[in-house]
């Protein structure tokens, strides 16, 4: 099967993956291939299901949530690109989770399947002007998921770059979950504004909105349930650690009101301190590998 889309050539579509339109007009890739399932948004190259054979979800997306054409999705991986948060004027989390992607190439072999997108270059200097990016996203899906941004400054100036993969994680209840990995380690506390050490494992009992630096190893969040999901990261030396509890839940666009208890983002940044400058012709992969571990032994 080809699959097209405007001003872009057709993309061969293996066996099993097809571009399907929700009941509210919006499109997605829709893989059921015998390692995975999972569902790619095509506005936002937005991953908001994935799901290994044999095992349970590895992403979170809200009950509540419609996935309309032209909204941000609440959960599965939006990318935040070429800012985070509002570190810079205009929309939240940059444009990259608000534009339409394109269908570069797909492939599968018996283990995986691999999809790679683009947003057009044309695009993102109207959306950004006076700067020249290329910008890459590449899935590769199957026993476990791997995400990889790739952004090259295509302009003769450097350019300024800070971004996320940001990762809803499902948890059977927030306060009995912990993540591991992050001992000793800095952190910005967005809340406060304050610098912050970690003590022991994080553990959730309010509004957590962290960003933890200097750090590039594997974060693993340990469930009550003793599912534990690894989260190991390539050119991030940031990790973003965020769920909104209670009150910050009543604000949130498609989140239901007990949502906060069953997802957790652990998102691989250059956000904060690990913000980047991209010189002129330079490429930087921003990669999250998402992994369910056998159950082990940790105590929640
Ligand atoms: O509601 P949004 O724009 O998807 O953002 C959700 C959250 O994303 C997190 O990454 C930020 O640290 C939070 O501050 C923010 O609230």
């Amino acid at each position: 099967m080809q699959s097209q889309t405007s001003a872009q050539q057709p993309v061969q579509l293996p066996a099993g993956i097809r571009l399907i339109q929700n009941q509210h007009g919006r499109d997605f890739l829709q893989i059921d291939h015998p390692a995975v399932s999972a569902r790619i948004a095509m506005e936002g190259a937005h991953i908001t299901h994935c799901q290994p054979s044999g095992q349970g979800p590895l992403l979170w997306i809200s009950s509540d949530e419609p996935e309309l054409p032209g909204k941000t999705i609440r959960g599965g991986i939006p990318l935040c690109w070429p800012w985070f948060s509002n570190t810079r004027a205009g929309p939240a989390h940059g444009i990259a989770r608000i534009s339409p992607w394109q269908l570069t190439a797909v492939s599968s072999n018996a283990d995986q399947v691999s999809v790679r997108m683009s947003l057009a270059n044309s695009l993102i200097a109207q959306a950004l002007p006076g700067e020249k990016w290329q910008l890459d996203v590449e899935f590769v899906l199957g026993s476990d998921l791997m995400v990889t941004l790739i952004t090259r400054n295509m302009g003769e100036e450097p350019q300024a770059l800070s971004q996320a993969l940001h990762s809803y994680l499902p948890v059977s209840g927030i306060d009995q979950v912990m993540v591991q990995g992050l001992e000793s380690c800095t952190y910005l506390d967005q809340l406060t504004g304050h610098l912050q050490i970690q003590q022991g494992p994080v553990r959730f009992t309010a509004e957590t909105d962290r960003i933890y630096f200097n750090h590039s190893g594997e974060v693993r969040l340990i469930d009550a349930n003793k599912q534990v999901i690894s989260v190991q990261r390539e050119g991030s030396d940031s990790v973003v650690v965020w769920n909104p509890w209670i009150e910050k839940s009543l604000r949130l666009s498609h989140f239901a009101s007990d949502d906060y208890q069953h997802m957790l983002c652990i998102e691989a940044a250059n956000a904060g301190p690990d913000a980047r400058i991209l010189e002129p012709g330079e490429t930087h992969r921003l990669s999250s590998r998402i992994t369910r571990d056998a159950a082990d032994n940790s105590a929640v």
